[in-house]
């Protein structure tokens, strides 16, 4: 099995906070996260997939279209996006990296066994938020 990974990159703005509780809770909690005038970062996402090579062209899955894909259905709906507010797939969601890594799963899993007619799958995503936290995602 080879695990080859492509990696792709957004800004958006965020606010995390939760809107059933108070600013002083939230406050607490969340810390400078939940400023009601939202800030941003500059995400970098890795999406791996897994498989065996093709024979016939040596791919596990081509990474140009891999980039496409990604680019596709994640990059152009979140880059440049206010993502508590601009963003159905997040919509009534608290949007912090965890969250969000797992409903981008949900959107790439599916897409990229059909990528490679179920030759390959998705393995694993890592939402890079700023130089110190990231997240991993292995679909469980
Ligand atoms: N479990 C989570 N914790 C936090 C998340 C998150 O998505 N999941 N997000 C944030 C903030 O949005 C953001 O990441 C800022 O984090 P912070 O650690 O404060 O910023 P830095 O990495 O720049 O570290 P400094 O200590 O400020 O240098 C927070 N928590």
């Amino acid at each position: 099995m080879v695990y080859i990974s492509r990696k792709e990159h957004f800004n958006a703005a965020h606010r995390v906070y939760n809107p059933n509780w108070s600013d002083e809770r939230n406050q607490e909690v969340f810390g400078p996260c939940a400023n009601p005038y939202y800030h941003g970062h500059n995400f970098e996402l890795i999406v791996t997939v897994k498989g065996k090579p093709d024979p016939e062209t040596g791919f596990v899955v081509d990474m140009k279209q891999l980039g496409d894909l990604v680019k596709r259905e994640i990059v152009d709906k979140v880059d440049h996006r206010n993502l508590n507010i601009e963003v159905p797939f997040l919509e009534g969601k608290i949007p912090t990296c965890e969250v969000m890594i797992m409903e981008f799963w949900t959107i790439l899993a599916p897409q990229v066994t059909a990528l490679t007619n179920g030759r390959s799958t998705l393995h694993s995503l890592r939402l890079i938020e700023t130089p110190k936290n990231f997240v991993d995602y292995f679909g469980e």
